[in-house]
């Protein structure tokens, strides 16, 4: 962790905002929006992010750091034990509370188990209201009955087109404490390159396969090494039985091929080089059950 001490405390905001909700609903969208910059990964299929993903708005008066939290749901088996931790450590100590839900179903047992949970918590808390664009009309004070006094303001939003966002942006500006950035300020996240690679190896997986074949992946970067006019990446796709494993390289390779593809068109536009993924499929037998697989494959 870099602090820096250039600004004035006297003036200066910097504090840390978690974004909860349902899995789906549109955070790491919101948070890409709000960045200006694709680092937490995105996909229409719920529970793409297991982790708590830290991403940094700069601005000449404030610094504000973003955890990314995975969905809240309940355990079923022990990935997601470690995922519901994850999104209690992220609720603790930070200076603002994002409540995302979106306007169409609300509100689900989940959203009010959630806003529960909300009530019992001391933070400054906004609940926002996402995928505006879907039902111009909702009739907002039916919605608003449903919020606990926990929550200091509530927003209308659509993290797709834009609408209401810099009302919503302001707003976090205003809750956020005066104090020095916690972080150099040019940076973007803290988290290693390799990280990111991980993470978009994960998300062309996710777009290029079905149900089981996603949620049984694990990545592993094995090599990540930067030359000066190219990067070049070793990752390892864990999957959790060998049925698996002709799915995801396909015909003739035809399958994996466009996962590397994926993974190196959007490292490269991120890296802003060159950058050459090799991946390799490997078997360890029902990894998300097992407390020692999960230990070696970072969780
Ligand atoms: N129409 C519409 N779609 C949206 C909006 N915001 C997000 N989406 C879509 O909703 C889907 C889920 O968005 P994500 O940002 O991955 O959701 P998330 O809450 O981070 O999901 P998890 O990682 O599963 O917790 C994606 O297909 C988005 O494109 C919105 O305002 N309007």
């Amino acid at each position: 962790m870099f602090f820096c001490f250039m600004n004035n405390s006297a003036n200066f905001k910097s504090g840390f905002v978690t974004i909860i909700g349902k899995p789906n609903t549109g955070k790491s969208t919101l948070m890409n929006l709000i960045l200006g910059e694709k680092i937490s990964i995105t996909s229409p299929k719920p529970q793409t992010t297991r982790y708590a993903i830290k991403g940094i708005w700069n601005t000449s008066e404030h610094q504000i750091i973003f955890v990314d939290t995975p969905g809240y749901l309940k355990p079923r088996y022990e990935l997601q034990e470690k995922m519901l931790k994850i999104w209690h450590n992220a609720l603790k100590d930070v200076d603002l509370i994002i409540f995302l839900t979106q306007i169409d179903g609300f509100p689900t047992e989940y959203d009010k188990e959630v806003l529960n949970q909300l009530k019992t918590l001391k933070n400054p808390q906004l609940a926002v209201f996402n995928k505006l664009d879907l039902n111009p009309e909702v009739d907002r004070n039916e919605l608003v009955k449903y919020l606990p006094e926990s929550i200091n303001e509530v927003f209308f939003v659509s993290a797709k087109t834009g609408e209401n966002i810099p009302e919503l942006m302001e707003a976090i500006k205003y809750y956020i404490p005066f104090h020095e950035p916690y972080y150099d300020n040019d940076m973007l996240s803290d988290l290693p390159m390799r990280f990111f690679a991980q993470e978009i190896i994960r998300e062309a997986i996710f777009h290029f396969f079905e149900e089981e074949i996603p949620y049984s992946s694990a990545v592993l970067i094995e090599r990540f090494k930067e030359f000066p006019d190219k990067v070049i990446i070793d990752a390892v796709i864990w999957l959790e039985r060998e049925s698996q494993k002709p799915i995801l390289i396909g015909k003739n390779g035809s399958s994996i091929k466009k996962v590397r593809e994926y993974a190196e068109r959007e490292l490269t536009r991120f890296m802003q080089m060159p950058v050459q993924v090799h991946l390799f499929v490997k078997i360890k037998h029902k990894w998300r059950k097992k407390q020692s697989a999960l230990k070696e494959l970072g969780f």
